[in-house]
């Protein structure tokens, strides 16, 4: 087998053992609008756009990690009100598994730590925006979710 092939197969199995990395992610309503976060342009995936979040800790369960993710990236409380179905997608070189809560704003006011920009999104607006790749399950979900409410 030439050699780039088999190093793409060891790599892939290494990914796929080790399982998907969980991440955590807060759909923020307000106003029948949603916050959508630009990443940095030192970041991975410069400038696309994502829900504020970040990676479970050892132990932590979701719920905690993203409170504790929203405080430390936006300086915010936050009251979940329901979570969505987990979202699986694997970029070349990671494979993650995306956690949306859907979520609104109890204390604070936003001051975003690490994001490039924020941004508070009409839902008929929000599949315009250039998502990370996974993310683009994740507005579709959250999109169906708000028809079945009837609150779109
Ligand atoms: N927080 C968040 N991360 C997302 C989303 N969509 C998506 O593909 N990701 C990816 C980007 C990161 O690789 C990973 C989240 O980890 P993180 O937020 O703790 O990590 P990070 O970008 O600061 O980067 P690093 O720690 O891996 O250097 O999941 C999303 O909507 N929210």
């Amino acid at each position: 087998m030439p050699e780039d092939i088999s190093e793409r197969r060891k790599n892939s199995k290494a990914v796929d053992s080790n399982g998907p990395i969980e991440v955590t992610c807060a759909i923020i309503e307000k106003n029948g609008q949603v916050l959508a976060a630009q990443r940095g342009p030192a970041m991975a995936m410069p400038f696309k756009w994502e829900f504020p979040g970040g990676k479970i800790n050892p132990g932590e369960t979701p719920e905690n990690c993203i409170i504790r993710e929203i405080k430390e990236e936006l300086g915010v409380e936050i009251q979940i009100k329901t979570m969505l179905p987990p979202s699986s997608h694997s970029y070349p070189d990671l494979y993650i598994r995306l956690h949306p809560f859907v979520c609104r704003i109890t204390h604070g006011r936003i001051k975003p730590a690490e994001h490039h920009a924020v941004q508070w999104t009409a839902h008929d607006r929000l599949l315009a925006l250039e998502w990370a790749e996974a993310d683009v399950a994740v507005v579709k979900s959250y999109l169906n979710y708000r028809i079945g409410k009837q609150g779109i």
